[in-house]
């Protein structure tokens, strides 16, 4: 690994001693490692399943795998019931106290490694707010969350300046995870070494203060923020909390668990030796079985001493309204179609059209006019003339029992990786017919429309098995 030498003397100076072991890092590793996806399947289940070395100690949803096949092969990958994450890289979500319930807030999401985790965390209640300033990592971001079965999400495109300006005070839970310089992943991607330089490092660390004072801003009192990236710098994380805390009386550090060769953030790495960023935390990929990250946990007071802020937040907060439903009459081949799943009725009073296309908006969603959004909800389908097709994306938020024709095959099954390479499948019920749930051990892979015992493949063709 050539590492560039304003980095080597940098890192030198910072860990002194531990610098052979931090080089010694670049030549072990952990093997493939996961995150377990609660909407669809629970820890205990998975474990029975999969041949697992350990569990990942700071998240208690994250595996080593020991086994030896691919796992982004898998049908279960397809299925959604397991992300593939850097143990490291699962902390902040897990970190970040949501219930099921809470208006969270993933600021910088792209490609949703820790927005498919916030919104395993909130089981399908309250709403997450997925955005990336992006376009192109959008669309990475769509894909996973639709993997993931996620249905309460909005994901947007936005500047965290315009958010701010539209949800002052309204999110209990906000996650910034980052752009940084990426040095605690140069021991998985060496192509982000040569994008290093002592200039970036002073560049990242003034945009994450820009996107920090803009995510303070819309966190409700009383709410958390939690700050991360996967960078050493102490430019970038030290010191962007010590700035933060400076410019922001209002919010207070809070103390992050410790285990497992986690270490506190450092006094002596901010400008000021504050004590209070030992409550941050370090991931060292010599001291643990991860990359290298940075974590800190920020509470908002419950109520603010200064006047002038209260009177301005009361003002803004009115601007938060909700997004107001379709009101037109849903074609009749959308009902029949939609009559099949239990929850249809329940559904209706969230409908959102655009055109053609039908969305189950997040309960008390948000007025969005005005955003550029990517996807607000679940995308459920299209209606078109005198029919209705239904999404993939519909069809990875339900369950075996969600819809009422499915038809499950074991993962081993050759009509699995069949139907997830978009081929036509044999039927041993010829008696089917019509919209089928294909599912994988119970798991929904896809749509497909069965006719005299053969399935026709309605997977997403951009989703296919190569
Ligand atoms: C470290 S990555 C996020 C990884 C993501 N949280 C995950 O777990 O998959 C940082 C992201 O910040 C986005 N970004 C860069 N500048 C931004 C800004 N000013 N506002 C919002 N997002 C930004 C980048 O496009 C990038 O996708």
């Amino acid at each position: 690994m050539n590492l560039p030498k304003d980095y080597q003397s940098k890192m030198q100076e910072m860990l002194g001693e531990e610098y052979l072991q931090y080089l010694d890092s670049f030549h072990y590793s952990y093997g493939q490692t996961l995150r377990v996806n609660q909407l669809k399947m629970e820890p205990a289940d998975f474990i029975r399943r999969f041949l697992l070395s350990g569990q990942v100690s700071w998240c208690n949803t994250g595996f080593y795998y020991e086994g030896e096949q691919k796992l982004s092969a898998h049908p279960y990958y397809y299925a959604g019931v397991y992300y593939l994450q850097e143990p490291s890289a699962m902390a902040p979500a897990a970190f970040l106290p949501v219930e099921p319930g809470d208006r969270v807030l993933d600021l910088c999401a792209a490609p949703g490694g820790k927005s498919t985790a916030l919104a395993a965390k909130l089981q399908g209640e309250g709403i997450l707010i997925s955005n990336d300033i992006s376009a192109s990592r959008c669309k990475p971001l769509l894909k996973n969350m639709e993997m993931a079965g996620v249905s309460n999400a909005v994901i947007t495109c936005e500047s965290p300046e315009k958010l701010a300006d539209r949800f002052f005070g309204y999110f209990d839970k906000v996650l910034v995870d980052a752009p940084c310089s990426g040095e605690g992943m140069f021991r998985r991607e060496p192509s982000m070494v040569k994008s290093w330089s002592l200039e970036e490092v002073n560049r990242y660390a003034e945009l994450q203060r820009e996107i920090l004072s803009h995510a303070a801003q819309m966190v409700k009192p009383g709410g958390y923020l939690l700050y991360s990236t996967c960078t050493f710098a102490k430019e970038e994380d030290e010191q962007t909390v010590e700035y933060f805390l400076e410019q922001n009386a209002d919010f207070s550090l809070q103390e992050l668990p410790i285990c497992d060769g986690i270490e506190e953030g450092r006094p002596e790495w901010t400008v000021s030796g504050r004590e209070d960023v030992k409550n941050c935390r370090r991931f060292l990929p010599y001291k643990v079985r991860g990359e290298g990250h940075f974590a800190a946990l920020f509470k908002k007071r419950e109520e603010t001493d200064c006047l002038d802020k209260v009177f301005e937040k009361a003002d803004r907060k009115q601007i938060v309204k909700e997004q107001t439903i379709s009101k037109e009459k849903i074609p009749d081949a959308m009902e029949d179609f939609m009559r099949d799943i239990p929850e249809w009725k329940q559904w209706k009073k969230r409908l959102f059209f655009i055109k053609e296309r039908a969305f189950l908006l997040p309960e008390h969603c948000p007025d969005l006019r005005g955003l550029r959004i990517v996807r607000s909800g679940l995308y459920l389908g299209d209606c078109l003339k005198k029919r209705f097709e239904p999404s993939q994306a519909l069809a990875m938020a339900l369950h075996l029992s969600g819809y009422k024709k499915s038809i499950s095959f074991p993962a081993e099954d050759i009509r699995v990786e069949k139907y997830l390479r978009g081929e036509t499948v044999d039927m041993d019920d010829s008696e089917l017919s019509g919209w089928t749930l294909f599912c994988v051990d119970e798991f929904p892979l896809g749509w497909g429309k069965c006719n005299r015992g053969r399935l026709k493949n309605k997977y997403n063709p951009g989703w296919r098995k190569l």
